[in-house]
């Protein structure tokens, strides 16, 4: 199934169950240690290197009451592998979509593709590549991830839906995704369900990174709560135009859940501007932005976007400080929506 190389051993199989997590970031390792404890085949590939190398790296996923799995998985990059068997899970950051919808073109056979990312309209360059077999799921865990070790805490369990493909499928890919320490749920409202989770995303996304701040800041502070509050209630009017029926208690409920749950723990946007890495804020504050715009209902997002603008700001301003030379890029890109 894939090609040896260097002098890594890498076991040979002809499963068709194997699971093939792309992005060996936090949460594709704590996917990969998962499953592997659970006895799957899992493989990780790399989403934005790809030079042919094939290693095995020992991973260390720590649980909340501070449970410890180790596990040694096979990491691989796109060019080792010749053609997918089994189900690919996307686990990379979403603006590589177009690049890697692209790629997985290429090898045109008949796997299936689960979206394990945030944002809204993420599923678009797959859509537009033709795939018929594609499924989106929404994360309701929170990762962080220090060299090879990674510290992941369960919310709830995370809904998959399908994109395009069919119930009976999107079954069998739960069933081989799921553990019990990183669970997945089918669902048949999965569009609801990434408004919910986006519209959380755009409160968590925006506000803990300018605050430098953990998770745990909306459960225990009340201006926070109402900042949030505010936000929720901004993207809920933008969201019911549109057609898709959430409600701002609800989604108040899922982001005092998870800040209980994820005190102590980092976003994943804080996590990029800290490292100096792009961030998914364009389909987060900015998405909801260009749909409340194209309703004439920007007035209601103006928050929202400032937000939004802040967090690109930042992102910037630390990626200078951490590379000086990559200055004129970013500089005259950032503000001009
Ligand atoms: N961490 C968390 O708590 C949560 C994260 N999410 C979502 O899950 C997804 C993964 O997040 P997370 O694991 O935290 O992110 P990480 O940054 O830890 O890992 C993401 C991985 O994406 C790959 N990647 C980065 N840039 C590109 C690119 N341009 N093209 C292709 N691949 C790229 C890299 O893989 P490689 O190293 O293999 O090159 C990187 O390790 C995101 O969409 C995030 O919003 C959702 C809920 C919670
Ligand atoms: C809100 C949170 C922590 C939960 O899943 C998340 O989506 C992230 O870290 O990006």
């Amino acid at each position: 199934m894939y090609q040896q190389s260097g002098n890594h051993a890498v076991q040979m199989t002809n499963k068709d169950n194997m699971v093939y997590i792309i992005g060996a970031g936090a949460i594709g390792k704590a996917l990969a240690v998962m499953l592997k404890h659970n006895g799957r085949d899992v493989v990780l590939v790399r989403g934005s290197v790809d030079d042919g190398r094939i290693a095995n790296d020992e991973i260390t996923l720590e649980l909340a009451g501070g449970k410890k799995y180790v596990q040694t998985i096979t990491v691989l990059t796109l060019s080792a592998i010749k053609r997918f068997e089994g189900t690919v899970v996307l686990t990379s950051k979403s603006f590589g979509n177009d690049k890697l919808a692209a790629k997985l073109g290429k090898r045109n056979n008949q796997f299936p593709i689960v979206l394990l990312q945030n944002g809204l309209g993420i599923e678009a360059p797959f859509l537009h590549q033709g795939y018929h077999a594609l499924y989106r799921g929404v994360l309701f865990a929170t990762s962080q991830a220090s060299k090879d070790t990674v510290s992941f805490r369960q919310v709830s369990a995370s809904p998959v839906g399908v994109v395009k493909g069919s119930v009976a499928a999107l079954n069998a890919i739960v069933a081989s995704i799921s553990t019990p320490e990183f669970t997945f749920s089918p669902t048949a409202a999965i569009e609801k369900a990434v408004w919910q989770k986006t519209i959380i995303n755009t409160v968590f996304n925006s506000v803990c990174p300018l605050l430098d701040i953990d998770n745990g800041i909306f459960h225990r502070d009340e201006y926070a709560l109402v900042l949030a509050r505010n936000i929720i209630s901004a993207c809920v009017k933008v969201a019911n135009s549109a057609g898709i029926a959430v409600n701002a208690h609800e989604i108040e409920e899922g982001l005092l859940q998870i800040s209980k749950v994820a005190d102590g723990q980092l976003i994943s946007t804080l996590q990029d501007i800290r490292a100096g890495r792009p961030t998914e804020i364009e389909t987060l504050n900015f998405e909801i932005d260009k749909i409340a715009q194209s309703m004439q209902m920007q007035e209601l997002t103006k928050e929202i976007l400032l937000l939004g603008k802040l967090i690109k700001i930042k992102s910037a301003t630390q990626q200078r400080r951490r590379a000086p030379h990559v200055r004129s890029i970013a500089k005259g890109k950032m503000l001009n929506k």
